[in-house]
């Protein structure tokens, strides 16, 4: 088929009930093409936490109908004349959670202007936004999509499709704090919840050469998948009520990747050594726990917060992938059972991430597997 004459097809959320697997298969109508654009055949989606959030309004309303998906991977079927990056029809290709920003064309932006489009406050997201053309941004559980070109990045041979995907969301969101708070030789390292963005955070961290790391999870149950993935400690917060006690002061950053609001925050900081640096990643619909002040002032803690990754850095983490054998854990889901998969997800079943996959699967298998 052209994309240019064409209405998309996709799974789409109608209302919050979505999130409860009742996701309906449906067209809907890409952003208006630019000759900036590229168009993909989806092969490949990862299935976020974010996708959970977002499909039953966790954040505010969500602009439905709203296709999710943001850990795109496929082919190029049509490319703008104006389109960056040297892509040709026929490349293998991803897009993760950003597929715009202003670029400079709103006039000066610091964040653009710096290569960290990443934090552009006209930023759209892939899915449930809105481009300057006004057209709505639709994510990738579906046959195709429409991305601006600066945010579609080449896939190296060595990484498989199923394996890039989540990497692009999941992974460039682990990676890039990381690497912005120095983590290396001489850095110990906690991650706490062990899921899709957590277990990139084990391996980012250990091909980074930070001295220990260290999950946190609720129960021991991922313990040995902890230390497969290369954790040199495991911490089982429901289980060892000395755990904060027993590890206190032992680490120098810390990534959060819990997506509840019910953590024991102030336990965590309690890890930290002075001049630690807590990072939230995980975005709780109902906000974060309160904070004392104490234990920040005594050991002049840090917590920020950290947003995916820009295009560089996105190029940056699939070459580290590529040199040190990076590679996430991911189940392969044909995209007929997006419904049953998102249930899963809420029920936390994925070990580590669920890709959508629709490679040799047409419109008709897709609609007759409804
Ligand atoms: N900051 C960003 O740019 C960014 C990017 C992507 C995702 N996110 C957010 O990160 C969060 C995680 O996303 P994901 O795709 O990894 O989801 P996920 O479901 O794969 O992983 C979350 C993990 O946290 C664990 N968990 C939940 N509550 C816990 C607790 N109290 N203690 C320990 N572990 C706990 C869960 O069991 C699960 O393993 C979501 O809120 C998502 O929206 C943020
Ligand atoms: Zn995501």
């Amino acid at each position: 088929m052209s994309t240019s004459d064409h209405k998309f097809e996709g799974w789409l959320g109608l209302d919050p009930s979505a999130a409860e697997g009742k996701m309906q298969w449906g067209e809907f109508e890409p952003k208006p093409w630019e000759e900036t654009d590229v168009d993909i055949k989806v092969t490949h989606c990862g299935i976020c936490g974010s996708d959970l959030h977002t499909l039953r309004s966790g954040w505010g309303p969500t602009r439905y109908p709203c296709v999710v998906g943001h850990e795109i991977v496929g082919t190029v079927v049509r490319v703008g004349s104006k389109a960056e990056g040297g892509l040709k029809v026929g490349d293998r290709v991803g897009v993760g959670a950003q597929s715009d920003s202003c670029l400079g064309r709103k006039g000066d932006c610091e964040m653009c202007a710096t290569e960290q489009e990443n934090y552009c406050p006209a930023q759209t997201g892939t899915y449930n936004s809105v481009y300057l053309n006004g057209g709505k941004s639709y994510g990738g559980y579906a046959l195709y999509n429409r991305t601006p070109s600066h945010f579609v990045v080449k896939i190296p041979d060595a990484i498989s499709s199923a394996h890039a995907a989540p990497m692009l969301c999941a992974g460039v969101t682990t990676y890039s704090p990381l690497k912005h708070h120095g983590v290396g030789p001489g850095k110990t390292v906690g991650i706490i919840g062990l899921g899709g963005l957590g277990h990139f955070g084990v391996m980012w961290a250990k091909a980074l050469k930070a001295d220990k790391v260290v999950v946190i999870s609720r129960t021991s149950g991922k313990k040995d998948d902890a230390l497969k993935l290369g954790a040199d400690d495991f911490i089982a917060t429901a289980e060892d009520p000395e755990w904060a006690k027993k590890h206190a002061s032992t680490l120098d950053v810390i990534l959060c990747t819990v997506s509840s609001s019910s953590m024991p925050l102030m336990d965590y900081l309690s890890l930290l050594r002075f001049d630690g640096t807590f990072v939230q990643l995980g975005a709780p619909d109902d906000g974060l726990p309160s904070i004392q002040q104490f234990p920040l002032i005594l050991k002049r803690l840090k917590i920020t917060g950290s947003l995916i990754g820009s295009p560089n850095e996105l190029k940056e983490m699939l070459q580290l992938a590529v040199d040190q054998n990076v590679r996430p854990w991911v189940d392969e889901i044909p995209m007929k059972d997006a419904n049953r998969a998102i249930v899963e997800m809420e029920a936390g079943k994925p070990r580590y991430r669920y890709v959508l996959t629709n490679e040799s699967r047409g419109t008709t298998q897709l609609k007759a597997g409804l």
